[in-house]
């Protein structure tokens, strides 16, 4: 089920997004340690910059990724690199990366699913992004290793992508990401995308026939767990 949770400014929607993702975390650690997946992209800065000035325990939460460019941790285009700097403030963050020293995502794989397999299975957050060309984590439109990523029979949490160049990858198509099993497999399952453009492309995905075409709307369209879309101008 889809859960649209729409607000006339970003403010508006940061401040309910972020109280989401704090009453989400905080809840499950009475219990246990909180898995968190993070996404990379420009969108979510916001948010998880008021994340890090939260009075959260942040080694109490195991802080992973959803998918990662193929990129050493000090070039601009890193993901982990961009996550770590908006938690910069926030002491005992630790972020598991999705890189290796493997020349690529396929080298690198067997070591990453060691990693991502060694926590919990089910994720308490996991926040995603999306393109305008229908991409979520880096599920990319019709790219290597997009059919098995999205395979209902899937046991792997990270897949190896090589998308197609576009204007949206630019040159970095070589992709590690979470498979459409592990991401689904969360109690607060989250969509945030802002602007007019990417509104458009939600509203088509949602009932898209094809998802190697789109593959957002295999998440928006699957039936596992409810997602929650957070959107403003
Ligand atoms: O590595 C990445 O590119 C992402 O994790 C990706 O899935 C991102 O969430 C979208 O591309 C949206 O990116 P923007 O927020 O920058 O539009």
């Amino acid at each position: 089920m889809l859960h649209e949770h729409f607000y006339a400014s970003r403010a508006q929607l940061f401040d309910a997004l972020s109280r989401h993702c704090l009453k989400a975390i905080s809840q499950n650690m009475e219990s246990d340690r909180a898995l968190v997946f993070l996404s990379g992209g420009s969108t979510p800065k916001p948010l998880y910059q008021i994340l890090a000035n939260s009075p959260l325990n942040f080694s109490a939460i195991d802080w992973l990724m959803v998918d990662e460019r193929w990129v050493d941790y000090q070039h601009e285009a890193s993901n982990q690199r961009f996550i770590d700097d908006c938690f910069s403030s926030a002491s005992g963050f630790a972020l598991r990366g999705m890189k290796n020293s493997q020349p690529n995502p396929s080298a690198g794989l067997r070591e990453l699913e060691a990693s991502y397999q060694a926590v919990k299975s089910r994720s308490d957050i996991c926040i995603l992004g999306m393109g305008p060309d229908g991409h979520t984590a880096s599920l990319f439109p019709q790219a290597a290793g997009l059919k098995q990523a999205l395979a209902d029979d899937c046991e792997q949490r990270v897949c190896a992508i090589e998308a197609r160049p576009s204007a949206v990858t630019g040159s970095h198509v070589q992709r590690a990401t979470l498979s459409i099993n592990a991401i689904i497999d969360s109690n607060n399952l989250i969509l945030l995308i802002t602007g007019e453009e990417k509104l458009a492309v939600y509203q088509a995905a949602k009932s898209a026939a094809d998802s190697i075409e789109t593959p957002v709307a295999a998440v928006l369209q699957q039936q596992h767990t409810d997602v929650h879309v957070y959107w403003s101008p």
